[in-house]
């Protein structure tokens, strides 16, 4: 049976124009490429300079008793630890054991992190602090997981040198298989939304003060329908593969059907990778791809768990457009700099700031070391 619409076309047409326009829908791709290869990799390429961001299925990182799993028992271990064992691994110098603080400009977030450098040498140093009766098993374990994502990282940057039809299609990613690449990886941990509130007066009272200096998130720590997670930033590297568990909470800002950016709710997903084009990618494609810019709100009433590894090339590497990606009708819009210049220029800004900019070819400020 047909059942009438009980609104007339007229009414509709009202409807339609007090509602915000649909969001877009988050792109999914599926790595097993089921319509072959060629295809997948326009796909990847396709969705990179679209958004900068997709969710990656069938990706052959083994989910339930694999890596990541074990990745997670880990971490989740040692986020139940005591504050004063925790802290151990702290402050973060920027790597090892944070909480709130982010970066050292004066950012702060409803969460508390390890930030590793994803080198084997780095992570057993660090194993020491973090899992003091097993150092080694720690260190196993996240060398591991480091190993498998780096693997997808490596096929993903393939596919884009493929689909965006360079000259040399594995240029990305050989950037970030030297052996002094300078990747890194993130466990965030954010508590449920609804025990932030149950902090005790010393935390309170920290946290009043961070909402009224002009440095904590711009005064401002909250946000409608939640607080802030993880304020709003790109990431600066090459690819992002973040992993989370089933609590939702990542936004990417993306543009609706008429154009105009909006924050859009990522819908969580445990057995998938969702990929992000960083900084490096951007400048390097000459602004083709495009390295979104995305946040994490607390509204959620269980623990968020996300695993980021940030795939980055050696200090030392030259970052410029690729002469593909410069013709008559799109000059250079970046000046070339070293990976180790544009972290020196990170490291002094606040999470918010867009600091590809600082490098574009028309700003005064080419050196790059400009705050906002
Ligand atoms: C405020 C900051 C934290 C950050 C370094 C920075 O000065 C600006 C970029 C931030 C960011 C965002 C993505 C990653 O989480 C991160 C590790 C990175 O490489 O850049 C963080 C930095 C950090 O937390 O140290
Ligand atoms: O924790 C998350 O889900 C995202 C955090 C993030 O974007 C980051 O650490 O750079
Ligand atoms: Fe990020």
């Amino acid at each position: 049976m047909v059942v009438p619409s009980a609104t007339t076309p007229a009414r509709q047409e009202t409807v339609a124009l007090l509602l915000p326009p649909p969001s877009p829908a988050i792109p999914t791709v599926d790595m097993s490429a089921p319509r072959g290869r060629g295809a997948l990799s326009r796909q990847v390429a396709r969705v990179c300079a679209e958004q900068g961001f997709f969710r990656a299925v069938n990706h052959g990182v083994p989910m339930p008793a694999g890596p990541a799993a074990r990745l997670d028992a880990a971490t989740s271990a040692f986020f139940a630890l005591p504050a004063h064992d925790k802290q151990r691994a702290g402050p973060p110098s920027p790597l090892g054991y944070g909480c709130r603080s982010i970066g050292f400009n004066g950012d702060v977030g409803e969460l508390e992190y390890l930030l590793l450098h994803a080198n084997p040498a780095a992570v057993a140093h660090r194993a020491a602090s973090i899992n003091t009766s097993d150092p080694s098993r720690f260190s196993s374990v996240v060398n591991e997981y480091v190993e498998a994502v780096k693997q997808l990282a490596c096929d993903i940057l393939d596919l884009l040198g493929e689909g965006l039809g360079l000259k040399d299609p594995r240029f990305f990613s050989k950037l970030i298989t030297e052996t002094d690449s300078d990747s890194l990886l993130r466990i965030n941990h954010y508590p449920p939304s609804c025990t932030i509130h149950k902090l005790d007066h010393d935390d309170k009272c920290k946290l009043k003060r961070i909402a009224r200096t002009k440095a904590g998130n711009g005064g401002n720590p909250t946000v409608v329908g939640g607080r802030i997670g993880f304020g709003e930033h790109s990431d600066p590297q090459i690819l992002s593969l973040l992993r989370a568990n089933d609590v939702d909470g990542l936004q990417v800002l993306l543009p609706d059907v008429e154009g105009k950016d909006g924050w859009v709710q990522v819908p969580a997903d445990s057995s998938a990778f969702f990929v992000n084009v960083g900084d490096l990618l951007q400048a390097l494609t000459n602004g083709l791809l495009v390295s979104v810019r995305h946040r994490v709100i607390a509204t959620a009433c269980r623990p968020r768990l996300s695993t980021i590894y940030f795939a980055a090339p050696p200090l030392h590497a030259r970052i410029s457009a690729l002469p593909e990606m410069v013709t008559a009708g799109t000059p250079r819009r970046y000046r070339s700099f070293t990976w180790a210049e544009y972290k020196k220029a990170m490291y002094s800004l606040r999470l918010s700031h867009s600091r590809l900019e600082l490098f574009h070819v028309d700003d005064d400020n080419s050196d790059g070391s400009k705050g906002k």
